[in-house]
């Protein structure tokens, strides 16, 4: 359907931007008998499937398994030799389809949803228009799901040396010899990794905050800065980028900390934090204000909209700029148009996220610090992740730390962190506990089979005396 074809067009739902926020909720609405309109000004799948999450652990894959077999002695040996680079980015290419969404086009045919190409804009109440045509009015709702894009820090010079984004980065066909990445978040790490065993010789990561992943537990960051420097890629913490410049168009680029440090590179990654994709989407046209993260209730509801008809999922809520929440947001907000009871209880209080590096940090819920902010009468139990046969039988140093951070007066989990290598799958248990605020005295009961990782359930809950 082109934009010009949908004149008068009248829906009952009007999705703005295909991500998996808004796939999701266009997706739950139509199986639901609403007539649904998706517009996406570029690949439905968004950027998580093109330039995120599935790229991004899909490099960070190969090196991953070597290093895991490395841990393995009888197996050590066999994976000696480097990553198959080219082989990596052609799988890299199968799964983000080679940038090419015609298997999204025909999920949303299979639907029965319409997608207008192009970009949307909201046009009063319960209008929105593409790339200016005539505007589509949705009878029940207007879902904005336009997601984020990244943030270039106003660093003198460093736009002139045309750094990578996560989108050049997660898309490269080379590996640069030399990588300096801006940024310790989970872009920075999980992409610096990721090249470094891919083999590139030199990697430098450059924090602005005093540690690695800031709004984990500091032991996170901590566990992820001693595997890094083992592994080879350096990290400046507590000192910002001052200036960058390139050697001529394609030469070096010598970038200036704010320390006096100077670090040569091939290229930089910035991966300096996302911004909402709200500044030019319409937001003055119904009140609100372009370029903010749009605010939401508990029921994906714009705040400050009246009638209720305008919803806000995902990234551009600025909530919890993760796939699964994002699409947690876009199923309440799909229950709520189609008339069901149902409130969002989890984007706040109960995100569960995983910085895929090696080690892995698992996280669900509030960290000692944040539930000591909000009041709770915090009792933290930490046990070593590596310390249980589960992880023994593995490999060899497994290590990492796992944190139960529980609510002494209500006798429940408001928090929980696991880090150490491939415990990914861990994280849902904790996410379960804290979600379903199971009282710790209940927890006992459910035991965790020998020998798997997860006897660390038991080994904490016997620190907590139970
Ligand atoms: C490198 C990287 C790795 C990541 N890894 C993970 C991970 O492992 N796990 C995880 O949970 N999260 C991860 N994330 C975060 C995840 O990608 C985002 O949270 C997720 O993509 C947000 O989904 P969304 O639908 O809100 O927005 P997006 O995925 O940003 O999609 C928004 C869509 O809206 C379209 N759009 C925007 N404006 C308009 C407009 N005006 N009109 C029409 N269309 C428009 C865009 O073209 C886009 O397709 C990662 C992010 C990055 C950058
Ligand atoms: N595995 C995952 O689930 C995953 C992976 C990647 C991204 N994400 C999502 O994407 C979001 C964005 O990730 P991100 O890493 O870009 O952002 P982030 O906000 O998590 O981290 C950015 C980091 O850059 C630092 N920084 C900013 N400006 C700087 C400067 N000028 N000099 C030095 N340091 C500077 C900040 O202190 C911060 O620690 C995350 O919050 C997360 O929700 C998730």
């Amino acid at each position: 359907m082109s934009a010009s074809e949908s004149a008068e067009l009248e829906v009952d739902v009007v999705v703005v931007g295909g991500g998996p926020a808004g796939e999701v909720a266009a997706g739950r609405c139509a199986d639901r008998g609403l007539s649904v309109v998706l517009v996406e000004a570029e690949l439905v799948g968004g950027e998580c499937s093109y330039w995120g999450c599935i790229p991004s652990k899909t490099l960070l894959r190969p090196g991953d398994v070597l290093a895991a077999a490395r841990r393995v002695p009888g197996a050590a040996a066999a994976a000696d030799g480097p990553v198959d680079v080219a082989a990596a980015f052609a799988r890299r290419d199968y799964m983000t389809s080679s940038w090419d969404d015609g298997g999204q086009e025909r999920w949303l045919a299979e639907h029965g949803i319409g997608l207008l190409r192009g970009s949307g804009r909201l046009a009063g109440p319960r209008r929105a228009a593409v790339d200016g045509g005539p505007a589509v009015s949705a009878r029940r709702a207007v879902v904005l799901a336009t997601g984020s894009s990244a943030v270039l820090p106003p660093v003198p010079g460093l736009a002139e040396v045309h750094p990578w984004d996560n989108r050049t980065a997660t898309a490269a066909k080379e590996v640069p010899a030399r990588l300096l990445v801006l940024g310790g978040g989970a872009v920075g790490l999980e992409l610096a990794q990721a090249f470094r065993r891919l083999g590139a010789a030199e990697v430098t990561v450059v924090e602005g905050a005093p540690r690695l992943l800031a709004r984990e537990e500091p032991f996170a960051g901590e566990e992820v800065l001693a595997a890094f420097e083992r592994e080879g890629i350096a990290v400046r913490l507590g000192t910002r980028l001052a200036a960058a410049r390139r050697d001529g168009t394609d030469g070096p680029v010598r970038a200036t900390l704010d320390s006096g440090e100077e670090v040569v590179a091939d290229e930089v990654l910035v991966a300096a934090g996302r911004r909402p994709r709200t500044a030019d989407v319409g937001l003055e046209t119904v009140g609100l204000e372009p370029g903010r993260p749009v605010a939401v209730d508990d029921r994906l509801r714009a705040v400050g909209v009246p009638d209720g008809w305008l919803f806000a999922v995902g990234d551009c809520t600025g909530l919890a700029p993760l796939t699964h929440m994002g699409k947690y947001q876009a199923r309440v907000a799909a229950d709520v148009i189609t008339g069901r009871d149902v409130r969002d209880r989890a984007s706040r209080d109960v995100v569960s996220r995983v910085t895929f590096t090696d080690p892995q940090v698992c996280a669900v819920g509030l960290t000692a610090s944040e539930a000591r902010a909000r009041g709770v009468a915090v009792r933290v139990i930490d046990v070593g992740t590596g310390d249980v046969p589960g992880s023994y039988v593995l490999g060899e140093g497994l290590a990492g730390t796992t944190r139960l951070v529980v609510d002494e007066d209500a006798g429940v989990l408001v928090g929980a962190t696991i880090t150490g290598s491939g415990v990914q799958e861990l994280l849902h248990s904790a996410t379960v506990a804290v979600a379903a605020r199971v009282p710790l005295d209940e927890l006992r009961h459910a035991v965790p089979a020998f020998p798997t990782v997860a006897e660390v359930w038991l080994h904490a809950l016997e620190a907590a005396g139970l």
